[in-house]
């Protein structure tokens, strides 16, 4: 198994992307539908989808789009500005936009307030807040969601990484989502491999990023 820590892994992406000219907006939706793939259908109905507005909340928000487009109950909070958001979570959001009316900001105590009440009524939570991108101590209204989600001990999957945990096993950034489930992007991250808690949880899913690239940065 080829294990790998952030900075090969973003390398890895980059090169896909940059050089292989792979479409990220594919990864992304690749990225959705592996997790929509892990998911068991038949029990669960309703999901809160909570979002940040990186590439992780990207792969969110084509999964809210996936799981609307088969007729499941979404909703979707966003924890972030979305004015500084990338490009393949607004070509999503926008679609989900056209979806749902069911998509609310979390900026406030109030709308935390707000957020903590509406997970009575689903059964899945999809924590897509930070992936390989974290790179520095969870705070503030991030660390409130997270706090959330744990306390509600809803089924949680997350994808890619936990949210606030450390992709490299090394640094201990406040706190991070305890999850469930993770589903996680291509190669197998360092510090979820080492984690006794965390690695019988995480299934390790293709999502089209080359061979190729791989080896760039791979030795073996
Ligand atoms: N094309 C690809 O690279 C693909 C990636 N995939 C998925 O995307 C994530 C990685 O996405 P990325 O956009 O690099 O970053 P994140 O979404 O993990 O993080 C979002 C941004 O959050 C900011 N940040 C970091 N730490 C904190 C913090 N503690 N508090 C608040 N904000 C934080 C940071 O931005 P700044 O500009 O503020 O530094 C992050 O950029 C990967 O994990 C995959 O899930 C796709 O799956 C495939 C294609
Ligand atoms: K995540």
């Amino acid at each position: 198994m080829i294990i790998v820590d952030r900075e090969t892994m973003k390398n890895i992406d980059a090169y896909a992307i940059n050089e292989l000219k792979i479409p990220s907006i594919c990864l992304v939706e690749r990225a959705s539908l592996a997790v929509l793939n892990n998911i068991n259908l038949d029990i669960r109905n309703s999901f809160g989808i909570v979002a940040s507005v990186g590439n992780n909340g990207a792969d969110g928000m084509a999964l809210a789009r996936n799981l609307l487009s088969i007729g499941k109950k979404v909703e979707i909070y966003i924890v972030g500005d979305i004015k500084k958001a990338s490009t393949d979570f607004l070509i999503n959001f926008e679609s989900c936009k056209k979806m749902t009316d069911k998509i609310f900001e979390i900026r406030t105590i109030d709308d935390i307030e707000f957020f903590k009440n509406n997970l009575e009524k689903i059964n899945t939570i999809i924590d897509a807040i930070f992936g390989t991108g974290l790179n520095r101590t969870v705070s503030g209204i991030y660390s409130y969601v997270i706090e959330i989600i744990n306390l509600s001990n809803i089924f949680t999957i997350s994808i890619d990484i936990p949210s606030g945990y450390d992709c490299d096993g090394e640094m201990d950034f406040g706190t991070y989502v305890d999850s469930d489930f993770i589903v996680s992007m291509q190669l197998m991250k360092k510090g979820l491999y080492y984690d006794t808690y965390f690695r019988d949880k995480i299934v390790v899913e293709d999502i089209g990023i080359a061979q190729k690239a791989i080896d760039k940065f791979i030795n073996i």
